[in-house]
């Protein structure tokens, strides 16, 4: 990973308050970030979504922008990069535009500048081609209370397009299992978990075989269990070979459950990449020691040679470095030190975005 390299097309804003923002079109396997800094991103090869995204990816957009009636710009020059075989988690604060640009990709809503590409397939010319190979949870599918899980699927089954009655039965069956549902298919549907319900609108988004599957917020409201439940059921589906897109404004939601995360504040996209490169960009891990003689222990870890070292209230923390961290105790422990508490802590993703974009990260906002 370098810092300063620039993805493609970059483009360099000087906003008001003098920040340089340099945002590119697209990015590939990296973390690109908009940052004060300047990007932040691996050598790869960008994607475009003129030339489908080179088959890599599912989703590729560039430019994206919708702006509503009325002047309002709630999407502003998107670039995502979804590999294909991802679970991308698209991530941020309630009106930071994931829906709007969800809406865009499945061609719900017309964007009014930039071009996308899905499974390869340049938007939004291809749409009829590409999406029978997209399921998509964005509204919710209408199920019917007083109908069982099973019903509902064999009447939005039969209203799908070249669903075949013959083997209906084999294709709700599998629906219903691949979601976990087999036991509660004859269940009513009012009497469903709102976990379940989630569960039943994914079954019916897999009635056929997909490439891609897109879920907006699709544990909101659920309980820890409903989340829980959802959670399993998207990794499964992403082990299966099938790409999933899915928005939330749960950091912790996503860090658990996803491979990449795009990131959205007010529109713009502001971080993106795996999360292991973007966990890999937040520095070394770092020396916490819980102790009432904090003084003696930063010098202790001074003079062991530790970088970085801070002392605060009852704790000092350091750059781990190489020196074994078991050594590191026994020396504080020699010197008289009253170790309370000692470990080696990462930083979390959400420090990661603060330093990276120089921005706090209030995604319950
Ligand atoms: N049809 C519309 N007309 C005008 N403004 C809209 C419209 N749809 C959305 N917006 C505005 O665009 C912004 C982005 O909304 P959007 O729903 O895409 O965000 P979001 O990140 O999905 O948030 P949420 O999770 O709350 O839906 C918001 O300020 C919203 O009020």
């Amino acid at each position: 990973m370098r810092r300063g390299d620039r993805a493609h097309a970059p483009r360099t804003d000087v906003a008001a308050d003098g920040r340089v923002d340099v945002t590119t079109d697209v990015m590939v396997d990296a973390v690109t970030v908009g940052t004060r800094a300047g990007a932040l991103r691996d050598d790869a090869g960008a994607p475009s979504p003129s030339s489908g995204g080179a088959g890599a990816h599912a989703i590729v957009t560039s430019g994206l922008t919708k702006r509503f009636r009325g002047g309002q710009v709630a999407v502003d020059d998107v670039g995502l990069a979804v590999p294909r075989g991802a679970v991308y988690g698209f991530l941020g604060p309630n009106g930071s535009g994931k829906t709007t640009t969800i809406r865009m990709l499945l061609g719900l809503v017309a964007p009014t500048a930039g071009t996308w590409s899905l499974l390869g397939t340049p938007m939004p010319a291809g749409l009829a081609r590409a999406l029978p190979r997209v399921g998509a949870v964005v509204e919710g599918p209408a199920f019917y209370p007083y109908l069982s899980g099973e019903a509902n699927l064999r009447r939005l089954d039969a209203a799908g397009p070249g669903a075949d009655p013959r083997t209906a039965r084999a294709r709700i069956g599998a629906a219903l299992e691949r979601v976990g549902l087999t036991a509660a298919a004859g269940k009513r549907y009012r009497n469903y978990s709102l976990g379940m319900r989630q569960r039943l609108a994914i079954a019916a988004a897999l009635l056929v075989p997909r490439e891609l599957l897109v879920l907006d917020e699709p544990t909101n409201g659920l309980d820890p269990q409903g989340t829980r439940e959802v959670r399993t059921l998207i990794r499964r589906i992403a082990e299966d070979g099938t790409t999933v897109f899915v928005s939330s404004h749960l950091l912790s939601e996503v860090e658990q459950m996803c491979t990449h995360v795009g990131v959205m504040r007010t529109g713009r996209l502001v971080a993106q990449g795996p999360i292991a490169a973007l966990r890999a960009s937040g520095g070394q891990p770092r020396l916490r020691v819980e102790t009432p003689d904090a003084g003696t222990a930063a010098a202790v870890l001074s003079r062991a040679g530790l970088r970085e070292v801070r002392a605060g209230d009852g704790e000092v923390t350091a750059v781990a470095g190489e020196e074994a961290p078991e050594r590191l105790c026994a020396l504080l422990v020699g010197e008289g030190v009253a170790v309370r508490g000692f470990g080696v802590v990462r930083p979390t993703l959400e420090e990661i975005f603060v330093g990276l974009t120089g921005e706090g990260f209030d995604v319950g906002a």
